[in-house]
């Protein structure tokens, strides 16, 4: 369960969240809005990459002012951007990566490796260098080493941006397929539309929260 208190967020002078009370238990979230409406930002708060000016936020009961590296454990978060993310020279090391946690026997992490690869379609590409992948794949491999930690909740933060509709449609079936409770931040309308829940935001307020329908209508309102 997220818990969201009397958030209020500001970079400087400049307020960019406004009074966000919410608490979010349904498995599928969808978060839309326009330009710098304040969703990435609410997304951060989530893992406590942004830790609010004012109230709080908790994640299964612990604060991620106070909790933060607990907090990270069991939120999983993807980028837009899967440079931001992606550590390792080869496409399997950086998956293998991030299960080092876990401190598997080598057979035991090669094979989860070998199975989440397989599952995202980067099986033929294991020993390649991670840079080298199309901009699409590393949308991928930055979802796959998230997936592979199991976090208990997956917030993406447009995770779809830079694949075509094959790998779009793989990466919606599989948010739709993971047990994880997922919060998806996406342009993508169509994305939201399987979700329990969607948050419309609007200059960083929650304009609209409820059902995604009548969420991408009145998202489709704000807009004119
Ligand atoms: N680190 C930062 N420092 C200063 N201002 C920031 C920072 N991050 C975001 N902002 C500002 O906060 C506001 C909300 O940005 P945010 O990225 O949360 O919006 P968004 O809804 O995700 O936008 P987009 O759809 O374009 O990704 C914007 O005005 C942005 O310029």
């Amino acid at each position: 369960m997220i818990e969201v208190q009397g958030v209020c967020h500001a970079f400087g002078e400049r307020r960019v969240l406004d009074h966000l009370d919410l608490t979010l238990t349904e498995r599928r979230i969808g978060v839309i809005g326009a330009n710098g409406s304040g969703k990435s930002t609410f997304a951060r708060l989530l893992n406590g990459l942004v830790i609010p000016t004012e109230g709080r936020v908790r994640v299964g009961g612990l604060d991620t002012r106070t909790d933060g590296a607990r907090v990270r454990r069991r939120v999983g978060f993807v980028f837009t951007d899967p440079d931001a993310q992606i550590v390792m020279p080869t496409v399997a090391e950086d998956v293998a990566f991030s299960l080092r946690r876990r401190r598997l026997a080598k057979p035991d992490a090669a094979r989860i490796v070998a199975e989440h690869l397989a599952a995202f379609g980067l099986d033929g590409h294991a020993d390649h260098p991670a840079h080298l992948l199309s901009g699409g794949q590393k949308q991928l491999l930055a979802l796959c080493s998230v997936l592979v930690t199991a976090p208990e909740i997956l917030v993406c933060d447009e995770p779809t941006t830079l694949l075509d509709l094959r790998n779009a449609r793989r990466i919606a079936d599989l948010l739709a397929s993971v047990p994880q409770q997922v919060v998806l931040v996406t342009h993508d309308l169509d994305a939201v539309l399987g979700s329990d829940r969607v948050l419309v935001f609007h200059e960083g307020a929650i304009a609209f929260d409820g059902e995604p329908a009548a969420a991408v209508d009145h998202y489709r309102t704000l807009a004119g």
